[in-house]
């Protein structure tokens, strides 16, 4: 996150840091609970990676320094790869992670709530992304995880700032024309949060952008109420 503040223990429940051991065991992008089995990311995150045995999910940290040898983590039974995703750039960029086991919701690992098809239109005012990736084009993953605010953009602002690209109605865009606050790599797969009447919503999936926080290239997320019979068919 570019821009961003330090989160509080508690503040973002639904968020996970998803770790592969390649031997070596990194932190490579984020996820988002949506029930006791199942956690949301981006196929990005995932693709020729999709071998669930070198996958590690921890819930319910603040501090990427909380993990170690003796941290507990859940292991990956099945990914699920969304059949139309090519590239980050062209959309579908979403994929389902099912646990070995559910995990037992606590005030630090609980569930966000999916919007509804219908929700697709609502103007969402408090949204916020969420990780540990980056604070800067040039970075690395960041021990605390960080919160930024960023404003929704309609969908033909996005395109006008993204002229080589699509911007289809399965994307949302959020940034400031300014620049300085977004989201970047290592936050990949993380939830664009946004609260609507007291209750939190899972908005958008970090997808990608041109560089990080820059002015004018808007942070692109997968829209997930476009998503919400595909991920019903595959949870269920
Ligand atoms: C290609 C690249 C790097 O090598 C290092 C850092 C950023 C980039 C880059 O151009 N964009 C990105 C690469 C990977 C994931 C990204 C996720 C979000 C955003 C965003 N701005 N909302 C940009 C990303």
């Amino acid at each position: 996150i570019v821009g961003g503040t330090d989160s509080s223990p508690g503040e973002w429940p639904w968020q996970v840091s998803l770790h592969v051991k390649l031997p070596r065991q990194r932190h490579l992008c984020g996820g988002s609970i949506i029930s006791n089995q199942w956690v949301l990311t981006a196929a990005h995150c995932v693709m020729s990676l999709e071998n669930p045995n070198i996958w590690r999910v921890y819930a319910g940290i603040l501090k990427q320094s909380e993990i170690n040898e003796d941290t507990s983590f859940f292991k990956v039974e099945e990914i699920i790869v969304h059949p139309q995703y090519k590239y980050a750039q062209t959309g579908y960029d979403i994929a389902l992670m099912k646990l070995d086991k559910p995990m037992n919701f606590t005030d630090l690992q609980l569930p966000i709530c999916l919007p509804s098809k219908e929700d697709a239109n609502i103007l969402y005012t408090d949204c916020w992304v969420i990780g540990w990736g980056y604070r800067k084009e040039k970075g690395r993953v960041e021990d605390i995880l960080q919160k930024a605010t960023v404003p929704l953009m309609s969908r033909e602002e996005c395109q006008a700032r993204y002229r080589k690209h699509r911007i289809g109605d399965k994307v949302i865009c959020a940034g400031y024309d300014e620049g300085g606050r977004d989201a970047c790599k290592g936050d990949s797969g993380g939830p664009l949060s946004c609260r609507h009447e007291e209750v939190w919503y899972l908005v958008g999936i970090t997808s990608w952008g041109e560089g990080c926080a820059r002015p004018r290239q808007p942070g692109v997320y997968t829209k997930v109420a476009e998503y919400s019979d595909w991920i019903l068919e595959k949870t269920t």
